[in-house]
C-alpha cells in the first residue's frame, strides 16, 4: 500500500527518532532489538529498556580503544551494562569530554559471540544522525508487538544497511542567479538527496564550458570557519579565495557540501574542538569520540558534478584523497590547483597535523 513508508522513509524517520531519544526496532535474521542513541538518553527510557532484557552499549572500536575495552566484534564493541547503570555512566562511556578528569570508567566487560548486526546498524544510524556513535540495544522477543503498540519505527537491517551504504540520487531542486562579491555571474543550485538527508549546494560562476576542464572546489561545510571567521582552520579563506579565483577566470563551480566537521556534524565537531583544548590533535580527537579520521562521502561531490554535466576538473585542493576519490568516481582531475591560504598562529598545528597524518600537501 502506497501509504506505508518506504525503506528510505523509514530510515530517515529512524534517524530523526534517534535524535529525539525515541527507540527504534532493528530487525535482523537472528531476531529484533530495541535501540536508542546513547547521546541524550533519558533516565526513564534507560530504565525501561534495561527492564526488558539484557542491554548492551554499542560503541565503535575507536572509542573502545580509548577506553581499553575489548572489541570482539571487529569494528565495534558491545559493552555489558553494569547492574546499577545510570545515565551518567552511559554519557561517560559515549562522550570523551571527561576522559581525562575521570579516567577510571572501567573495567569494561564486552559481549563475545552472538550477532552484532543490530549494534552495527544502530551505530551507522547514530552516525548518520550526526550523534555520538554509541547506542543502547536490548534484544526482545516481542519487538514487533512493542513497535506496533508504541508506534516505533521498524528497520529491516538486512535491507537498510546496503541502502545506507549506497549513495542516494541527488536532484537539482532549484537554481537561481545570485550576484556574488567574487562574480556578479553567480548562480546557486540546491541539490536534495532522495533519502531525506541533508541538502548540498553548488555555486556556478559564469557559464563554464562542459567540454573543458572546469576550475572546481569541493568545499566541506565549516560553519565556524566559513561564517564566524574562526582562526582554528583555513576554511573561510579557502572558500573566499576559491570563489575569487573562479571570478577572475570568469568560470568555475564550487560545491558546498554539508559534511560539517569532516562528516561528524556540528555538535561532534565542537566536542572535537573541546578535546583539542585538552591537548589532542584533530585526528586523535576524532578517534577519542569514536570516529574515523574523515567520515566524509566524496561520492556526493562527484555525483553533483556529473549531474551538472562536468566530467573534467581543475581541482582546487591540498588534499590528495579528494583527487583520488574523484578519479575513482569517474571525474577526471586534469590538474590539482593548490589552495594555500589562511595560515595563522592558531591553525599552524592543525595544518601540520593534516599534512602529517592525512597526507595534505603543503
Ligand atoms: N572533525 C573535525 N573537523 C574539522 C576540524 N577542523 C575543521 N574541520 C572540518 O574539516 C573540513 C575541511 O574541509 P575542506 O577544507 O573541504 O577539506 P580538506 O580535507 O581540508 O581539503 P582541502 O581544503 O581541499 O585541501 C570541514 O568539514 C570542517 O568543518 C577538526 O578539528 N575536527
Ligand atoms: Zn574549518
Amino acid at each position: 500500500m502506497s501509504l506505508a513508508p518506504s525503506l528510505a522513509e523509514r530510515v530517515a524517520r529512524a534517524r530523526a527518532d534517534l535524535r529525539m531519544g525515541v527507540p527504534v526496532v532493528l530487525q535482523t535474521t537472528s531476531g529484533a532489538a530495541l535501540a536508542v542513541a546513547a547521546e541524550g538518553v533519558s533516565a526513564a527510557r534507560l530504565a525501561d529498556l534495561a527492564s526488558l532484557g539484557t542491554a548492551h552499549l554499542a560503541i565503535t572500536a575507536r572509542r573502545a580503544e580509548t577506553l581499553n575495552a575489548r572489541a570482539y566484534d571487529g569494528d565495534l564493541a558491545r559493552l555489558i551494562l553494569p547492574k546499577d547503570v545510570d545515565v551518567t555512566w552511559i554519557e561517560a562511556v559515549a562522550d570523551p569530554a571527561d576522559d581525562l578528569t575521570h579516567p577510571m570508567k572501567g573495567p569494561f566487560q564486552s559481549a563475545r559471540g552472538g550477532d552484532a548486526t543490530a549494534a552495527r546498524a544502530a551505530i551507522a544510524l547514530a552516525k548518520s544522525a550526526r550523534l555520538l556513535p554509541a547506542a543502547i540495544l536490548v534484544e526482545v522477543e516481542n519487538a514487533l508487538d512493542l513497535a506496533a503498540q508504541n508506534g516505533l519505527t521498524v528497520i529491516p537491517v538486512g535491507q537498510a544497511m546496503p541502502f545506507m551504504a549506497d549513495l542516494a540520487p541527488l536532484h537539482d531542486v532549484v537554481h537561481a542567479r545570485v550576484p556574488l562579491v567574487a562574480s556578479e555571474a553567480g548562480r546557486v543550485h540546491v541539490f536534495r538527496p532522495d533519502d531525506g538527508g541533508e541538502e548540498h549546494f553548488a555555486v556556478e560562476i559564469g557559464r563554464p564550458d562542459r567540454g573543458q576542464p572546469v576550475l572546481a572546489r569541493l568545499h566541506s561545510a565549516c560553519f565556524t570557519g566559513d561564517l564566524f571567521g574562526s582562526l582554528k582552520c583555513d576554511c573561510g579563506p579557502q572558500l573566499n579565495t576559491a570563489l575569487a579565483q573562479m571570478g577572475e577566470v570568469g568560470a568555475g563551480v564550487l560545491l558546498y557540501l554539508n559534511q560539517e566537521g569532516r562528516g561528524i556534524g556540528h555538535a561532534n565537531k565542537m566536542r572535537a574542538y573541546s578535546l583539542q583544548d585538552q591537548g589532542f590533535d584533530t585526528v586523535q580527537a576524532n578517534h577519542r569520540l569514536g570516529f574515523e579520521d574523515d567520515e566524509r562521502d566524496f561520492r556526493i561531490g562527484a555525483a553533483i558534478l556529473k549531474e551538472m554535466g562536468f566530467s573534467t576538473v581543475r581541482l582546487l585542493t591540498n588534499n590528495p584523497a579528494k583527487v583520488a576519490r574523484m578519479e575513482e568516481q569517474g571525474i577526471t582531475v586534469a590538474e590539482r590547483v593548490p589552495l594555500m591560504v589562511g595560515e595563522n598562529r592558531f591553525n599552524t598545528a592543525y595544518l601540520a597535523t593534516k599534512a602529517k597524518k592525512s597526507g595534505h600537501l603543503l
